[in-house]
């Protein structure tokens, strides 16, 4: 499942993060990289102890929490620590999947990857090229979103990041281990928990179908999650 959260910050809160986070120093992408994806990417990276990268840090991871509709397409069970990149003209991330695990340098915790996120800082108009395009079952799509916008996607898709021809194109990426590991499962319960709020809010929550439907999500996930 491929979801796009349109404002997970408000526009103008993700182009101040932006300007405060291109004046910090970059280093080059590759500092976390597998191997493989060394080779495709081209790219700059933050630091992750800097002050703009921990304050832009606390802010992203404060949005996700408090966002439904990825609480809900999610199911986050850990999110690893967001990371900031910035591509120029001329540079790009060729096509790759995202390592399978990956360590959190704060905790030392093993974290699987389920679901990868970019989260766009800059507006679409500011830069050329710089889409990113994901492959699944039934072929590739660009995605080039607003500033503020989310794009969920499954981990295990082959996805790049097409070269910035001028502009320049800043976000934040993360990675997450989800409670519901299988992304079918996962896409089930997303579908199943929009509809129970939809009825929830036309039919109201002592409803005897939306109680049973809401039952019907809970037992769902005893089965499915790992909290
Ligand atoms: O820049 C992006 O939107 C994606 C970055 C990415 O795919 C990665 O860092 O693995
Ligand atoms: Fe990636």
């Amino acid at each position: 499942m491929l979801i796009v959260i349109p404002d997970l910050l408000p526009r103008a809160e993700a182009l101040a993060l932006r300007e405060r986070l291109i004046a910090a120093p970059w280093v080059d992408g590759n500092v976390t990289s597998g191997a493989g994806a060394a080779l495709a990417k081209k790219n700059r990276q933050l630091p992750e102890d800097g002050d703009a990268a921990i304050e832009a840090r606390a802010a992203i991871t404060r949005a996700l929490a408090g966002n439904a509709q990825f609480l809900a397409a999610a199911l986050p069970r850990t999110v690893f620590p967001p990371l900031f990149n910035r591509y120029g003209p001329g540079e790009r991330f060729g096509a790759h999947v995202d390592n399978a695990i990956r360590l959190d340098p704060g905790s030392g915790q093993r974290i699987r990857t389920d679901l990868s996120a970019t989260i766009f800082l800059t507006d679409a108009v500011d830069y050329e090229g710089g889409d990113l395009v994901i492959e699944d079952e039934f072929g590739g799509r660009a995605y080039k979103p607003d500033a503020g916008s989310m794009l969920l996607y499954p981990s295990s898709s082959l996805h790049r990041v097409a070269e910035v021809t001028k502009g320049e194109r800043v976000s934040c990426f993360l990675w997450l281990e989800s409670m519901v590991q299988d992304g079918a499962a996962r896409a089930m319960l997303y579908d199943l928990d929009q509809s129970v709020q939809r009825l929830t809010a036309s039919l109201g929550a002592d409803d005897a179908e939306v109680l049973r439907l809401t039952q019907l999500y809970h037992n769902l996930m005893r089965r499915w999650a790992t909290a």
